[in-house]
């Protein structure tokens, strides 16, 4: 369970030719996160990346609180982290070895001891998204689709309690985005995704539509999709 109370997040306002302003990135957040699978969607710069980056304790909100499975990300963003595994819109930000089988490994790390078995349950995790051929390849070779895909099995390998993807389909062609939503409609974990992908989104249990860092809409996809394919005149 994630819960944001009386949120706001505030950035020094650098453009502003009024010394010490600040920018409101989000404001008056109050969501309780109970559904299993969440979206949220709207325009460029709404505010999805910043709320998502809330959930781990990446970020600390200005104001207000911020509760991820009973901790308060404040004073406990390392454990937080621990729990909530994040998939970030750029692979590269997650790949650090040469390897998609060296990364797997190494996540591994502090769940599995024994080499022979880590490199084992590295190459079963690999086979299960059907990327087995990839487990040698140099990270610098593959596709950013394919490292999109290594890079949330790296996440998916150590069994965080809760899942957050920032623009997971961003990169992926159709065949590998059905992968994606149909390995997302398996996970037994509260996923939260952040999404321009609206046929993902209505896939989830609920769907919040924020503009301008504020929620514009929270519901059903039924209910909240509509409306913000008719604000951004897709229909
Ligand atoms: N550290 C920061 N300092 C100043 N402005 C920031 C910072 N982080 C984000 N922003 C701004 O806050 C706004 C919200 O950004 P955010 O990345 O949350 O949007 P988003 O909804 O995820 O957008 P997109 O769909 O384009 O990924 C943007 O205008 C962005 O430029």
């Amino acid at each position: 369970m994630i819960q944001l109370e009386g949120v706001k997040v505030e950035v020094p306002d650098f453009a502003s030719q009024v010394r010490g302003a600040s920018k409101e990135l989000l404001a008056d957040i109050n969501l309780a996160f109970t559904e299993q699978r969440i979206a949220l969607i709207g325009s460029n710069g709404s505010g999805k990346s910043t709320l998502l980056k809330l959930l781990n304790g990446l970020i600390l909100p200005s104001a207000g609180q911020v509760t991820v499975l009973g901790l308060d990300t404040r004073p406990h963003g390392k454990d937080v982290r621990r729990r909530v595994g994040y998939v970030f819109t750029d692979p590269s930000a997650q790949l650090v070895m040469s390897t998609p089988l060296d990364d797997i490994q190494l996540s591994l790390r502090t769940l599995i001891s024994d080499k022979d078995l880590r490199r084992r349950r590295a190459l079963a995790l690999l086979a299960e998204r059907g990327l087995s051929e990839l487990a040698d390849q140099s990270i610098y070779d593959l596709s950013g689709g394919e490292r999109q895909l290594v890079s949330l099995t790296t996440v998916l390998a150590v069994e965080p309690e809760i899942i957050v993807a920032d623009e997971p389909t961003t990169l992926l062609d159709l065949r590998n985005r059905l992968t994606l939503r149909r390995a997302f409609a398996q996970l037994p974990q509260q996923l939260i995704v952040s999404t321009h992908d609206l046929e993902l989104a209505a896939e989830m249990d609920r769907v919040i539509w924020l503009e301008g860092g504020r929620v514009v809409a929270d519901g059903a996809p039924a209910a909240v999709i509509p409306q913000y394919e008719e604000a951004m005149a897709l229909v």
